[in-house]
């Protein structure tokens, strides 16, 4: 065997990562030069799924991490600590990297970016952001060329599978919620999903590679699921839309270098593209000068897709050392008995096409220059005339209205759902603080931005 993994979590991404390992048949012909040779895990007592020999899993993650054998760390273990502290060890000793954590990367990517960089080895991250769907890459090679404008996602499987089936069968948000956790697609802590948290870590990352620069997480705008009810998606669907999460990184104008980035349940008409974007798939579209719109679609959770991600990112590093390297790693070469070998020897400069070298920050524009359609949802008192008073707040903060609908009542209060034209979302605020300041109105029972 030529080239020695470390492999950190044997989860549902660690277990399809072994799998793929262990099964090279009929796939590149790299994989068969790949070897899982250590990994770690919390409990040496739990049923695997993966058979693999039992002296290779211990519950010391560092010896793993600082093994002069190990060529290759993958960390899929999930968490910040000792996720972070692990991989920062990994790169100080020399090991490229393999990592599925989003949380980790948009938090820590500037430090564990920098350290690589001055280490000489690769930190590479496919499978952190839509699972098995190919994007990181395709933006960092493909896309490179392109002037990027847009790029908006669907990049949680877990709530674009609960969304799919509160609509589809009407389901119970718990009761999806643990379906999705039984398949392997939520977050440990699955609140992550739930809050939009997951997705403001996937599109903070996306936009870094899309635009060029660091972003700071704090700077992405976040909503979660949680305020999307059965009445929202009745009322989407009567109007031609359906209720996605949406992960979105945009420059305000054509010509500016202000940045919005946002995630939010948003409603999106049914002709748009990411509207037939079902279940637990996810989908990622890119809008570029001169590519024009690209689309990005597949599996974007579970333990097959990720891992492919993963084992693509270690193909990736390990076909650029073969080159710096052509001796190392020849199929069918054993090493087993042979004396360890020495840390890889790093080329000077790495590969710009895998490697990560931003250095500045992107300028993130506040929320209340965001330009976008609203959708609200009112509780007014049956009043005469409570209508032309919501018309009167929009019209005074230069709101103008698509569509103003009285829907029906819940008990004494009648429901009027509005949508709006593009509006500066500062204005539309101002607006709103108007009309829950009027007697007729009870209260604003939701409010979605429209696409
Ligand atoms: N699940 C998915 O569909 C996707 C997941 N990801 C990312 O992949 C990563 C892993 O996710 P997933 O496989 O679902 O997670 P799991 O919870 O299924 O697996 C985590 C694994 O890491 C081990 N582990 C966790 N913490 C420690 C620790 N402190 N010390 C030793 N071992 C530890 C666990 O050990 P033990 O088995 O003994 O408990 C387990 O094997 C996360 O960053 C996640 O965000 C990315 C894309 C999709
Ligand atoms: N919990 C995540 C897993 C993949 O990143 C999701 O649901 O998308
Ligand atoms: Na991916």
């Amino acid at each position: 065997m030529g080239f020695k993994i470390g492999l950190l979590g044997l989860g549902t991404v660690g277990t399809g990562t072994a799998e793929i390992l262990l099964s090279p048949e009929g796939r590149h012909p790299v994989v068969r030069e790949l070897e899982i040779y250590r990994v770690g895990v919390r409990s040496l007592d739990k049923p695997r799924t993966v058979q693999l020999p039992p002296e290779i899993l211990t519950t010391d993650l560092e010896a793993i991490v600082t093994d002069p054998n190990i060529d290759i760390v993958v960390e899929v273990l999930g968490g910040l600590e000792p996720a972070r502290s692990l991989i920062l060890t990994a790169i100080a000793h020399g090991k490229h990297v393999v990592t599925a954590n989003k949380a980790v990367i948009s938090r820590f990517g500037s430090e564990i970016f920098t350290a690589a960089n001055e280490k000489g080895v690769y930190v590479m991250l496919e499978a952190s952001v839509g699972g098995g769907i190919p994007v990181i890459q395709p933006l960092k090679q493909a896309l490179g060329v392109n002037r990027i404008q847009t790029v908006i996602g669907i990049v949680n499987g877990t709530t674009n599978y609960i969304l799919t089936r509160m609509r589809d069968e009407g389901a119970d948000f718990g009761e999806v919620l643990a379906d999705a956790q039984r398949l392997g697609y939520a977050e440990a802590d699955p609140t992550a999903d739930v809050d939009g948290l997951d997705a403001a870590d996937k599109i903070a990352i996306l936009a870094s590679l899309a635009f060029g620069g660091r972003i700071k997480l704090e700077d992405v705008y976040c909503e979660g699921i949680s305020q999307v009810g059965a009445a929202d998606i009745a009322y989407a669907e009567k109007l031609g839309f359906v209720i996605k999460l949406l992960a979105i990184a945009k420059k305000l104008d054509v010509n500016s270098e202000l940045l919005s980035i946002r995630v939010n349940p948003t409603l999106l008409p049914k002709t748009h593209p990411l509207a037939s974007v079902n279940g637990v798939y996810n989908a990622i579209l890119v809008e570029g000068e001169p590519i024009g719109q690209v689309m990005f679609y597949g599996r974007g959770a579970g333990a097959g897709p990720t891992a492919t991600a993963v084992v693509s990112d270690i193909l990736n590093i390990v076909s650029v050392l073969k080159v710096a390297e052509p001796e190392k790693g020849r199929a069918g070469e054993n090493v087993d008995n042979a004396a360890p070998t020495p840390p890889l020897p790093h080329s000077p400069t790495l590969h710009s096409l895998l490697a990560c070298s931003h250095q500045h920050y992107c300028q993130i524009a506040p929320i209340e220059e965001l330009v976008t359609r609203f959708y609200a949802r009112f509780l007014t008192k049956d009043f005469p005339g409570v209508i032309g008073k919501l018309g009167t707040c929009f019209g005074d903060r230069g709101v103008s209205l698509e569509s103003v609908v009285q829907t029906g009542f819940q008990g004494e209060l009648a429901e009027i759902v509005v949508v709006t034209h593009d509006v500066r979302e500062g204005n539309f605020r101002l607006a709103l603080d108007d009309i829950r300041s009027l007697e007729a109105v009870d209260s604003v029972a939701s409010l979605l931005r429209v696409l």
